[in-house]
């Protein structure tokens, strides 16, 4: 990228326009020019009512215009071009390897930390890493107690090393490739926080997800098998042998799988069962503990 500038509000806001012409929404436009330009939201609202104000930008339009151009052409998400992706009070590193992490995650794991308040925890994990989002936010939230990231794709465990090693160095985390719960055998019946995200559109949905998602994010990351179930089927399937007695799982799920995600809880012997609503007020995540008697 080439150097900062300085600029007159008015004739950025006349380029801003410009480039709006070209297509892509307003919001991502402007996100670009946050994340890119270091021109905040709030920043650029003051610019609008004052335009004779001067800004400088960390890099410079024609920069960004490429980006922009890049996204509009070939639907690649801005967070890809950019490298970047804010998150909680994060800036986490992105590529293709992993999803990008969601605004819904940051509410899992708000309730996470919540939902483990006042107790004692020696041992935590995030099943399905992928960018290690989950896993930095619980590493920085208890960074002397042993957590585990597991994630199937060693490139989105490379990708999330870099976000540990650069967010949670205090951290003690460590990285395992593999199947859900496999790699954690060592520690079955001892982790009292586990934390997953998991894939869960439903097939016939993929093929619908808007290009910037479907053909830029990881298919691993997305496909929950037919009717989006499968991955949250194989994480609950293995929780109460994996989990602490007093353990808790809380798992993330597409907007309308929250009885079927609450039944297999259920199902697998799990108490103190519940949903749990996003921002939107929306049932997107599902809470269980296992109780302290032992697994049937
Ligand atoms: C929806 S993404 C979540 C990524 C990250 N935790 C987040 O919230 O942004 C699901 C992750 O699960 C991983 N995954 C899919 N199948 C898996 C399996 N069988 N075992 C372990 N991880 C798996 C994918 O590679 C992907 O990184």
């Amino acid at each position: 990228m080439t150097t900062a500038q300085q600029l007159e509000g008015a004739s950025l806001l006349s380029w801003r326009r410009r480039q709006l012409q070209r297509g892509g929404r307003r919001v991502d436009f402007d996100w670009l020019l946050d994340l890119a330009g270091g021109l905040s939201w709030s920043s650029l609202q003051r610019l609008l009512v004052e335009p004779q104000r001067t800004v400088q930008l960390k890099v410079s339009l024609k920069d960004l215009e490429q980006i922009w151009g890049h996204h509009l052409d070939q639907a690649i998400p801005l967070q890809h071009l950019v490298g970047r992706c804010p998150w909680r009070d994060l800036e986490l590193a992105v590529s293709a390897a992993a999803l990008i992490p969601r605004q819904e995650t940051e509410v899992l794991v708000d309730l996470a930390l919540e939902t483990i308040a006042g107790m004692s925890i020696e041992r935590w994990a995030d099943l399905g890493t992928g960018s290690g989002a989950i896993a930095v936010a619980l590493s920085r939230a208890m960074p002397a107690t042993p957590g585990h990231a597991v994630d199937l794709s060693p490139n989105a465990l490379a990708l999330a090393r870099t976000n540990l090693e650069a967010l949670a160095p205090e951290g003690e985390w460590h990285l395992h490739q593999g199947r859900w719960w496999e790699p954690l055998e060592p520690w079955w019946g001892h982790i009292d926080l586990v934390v997953c995200n998991p894939p869960y559109i439903p097939s016939d949905l993929i093929l619908n997800l808007d290009p910037v998602v479907r053909d830029h994010e990881p298919h691993l990351a997305l496909a929950g098998g037919i009717d989006g179930l499968q991955a949250i089927r194989e994480v609950v399937a293995g929780a109460c042998r994996a989990l602490a007695p007093g353990g808790w799982i809380l798992i993330e799920h597409h907007h309308d799988q929250s009885a079927p995600a609450l039944n297999l809880l259920k199902q697998a012997g799990l108490s103190s069962i519940r949903a749990a609503r996003d921002l939107e007020g929306v049932n997107r995540f599902a809470l269980a503990r296992r109780s302290l008697s032992p697994c049937s």
